[in-house]
């Protein structure tokens, strides 16, 4: 079940959809003694900031101007990240609505002078808000999964999206309800 069908897809056809290959990105950098942590691995919020990183290049690309990150969230860690590892960031639209998309980001660790298959250390799931000159929500193209792989991606983000709107709306209710009973809090 979804909220909504995408609005590009009902009210904004002149706005052509676009495959999600067209803007599949991956940024890759190695980590140094900089951006370790006290316990002497990478910093959870230097691979985050990778992530936003890499997640903004992939929503600019696909809604074609500026794209703001509106919320982060099931960012996970799986395995430590280390100095001298060579990290891979790799970003795509998973879904899009009407002015927001849904970035997905795969994070792979592999040793930077070594040839041994990279390690998925982290996974992310994004939502970008496209806007305008005014920083007012602005619409999207439609993402056009093109796999099956992309094709269930967008599926569980349809799951998500749900998901964030539920739970958006019964926090406000709960706020709503706790100021009627006079609460102050
Ligand atoms: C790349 C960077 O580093 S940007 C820096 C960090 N980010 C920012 O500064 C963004 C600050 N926030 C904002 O500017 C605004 O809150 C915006 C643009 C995200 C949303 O503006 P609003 O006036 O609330 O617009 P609106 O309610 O229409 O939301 C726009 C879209 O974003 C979605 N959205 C808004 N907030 C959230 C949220 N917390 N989680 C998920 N989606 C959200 C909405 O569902 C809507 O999507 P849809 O049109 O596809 O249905």
């Amino acid at each position: 079940m979804t909220d909504q069908a995408p609005a590009a897809q009902t009210d904004s056809p002149e706005i052509p959809g676009k495959p999600v290959s067209a803007s599949r990105t991956t940024l890759s950098h190695i980590m140094t003694h900089n951006d370790t942590n006290l316990l002497g691995t990478v910093h959870g919020g230097v691979i985050m900031k990778l992530v936003d990183d890499a997640a903004g290049a992939v929503a600019g690309r696909h809604s074609g101007g500026p794209a703001v990150t509106a919320s982060m969230d099931e960012m996970a860690f799986f395995e430590p990240v280390r100095v001298g590892d060579l990290v891979h960031v790799k970003a795509q639209v998973n879904w899009t609505g009407r002015t927001s998309m849904e970035v997905g980001v795969r994070v792979l660790a592999e040793r930077w002078n070594e040839s041994t298959p990279a390690t998925h250390v982290g996974s992310a799931y994004l939502v970008f808000a496209a806007v305008d000159a005014d920083g007012k929500p602005r619409r999207v193209p439609q993402v056009l999964p093109e796999t099956d792989r992309d094709r269930r991606r967008y599926q569980e983000a349809q799951i998500r999206r749900t998901h964030r709107l539920a739970r958006r709306r019964a926090i406000l209710e709960l706020r709503e309800k706790r100021a009627a009973e006079g609460f102050d809090d």
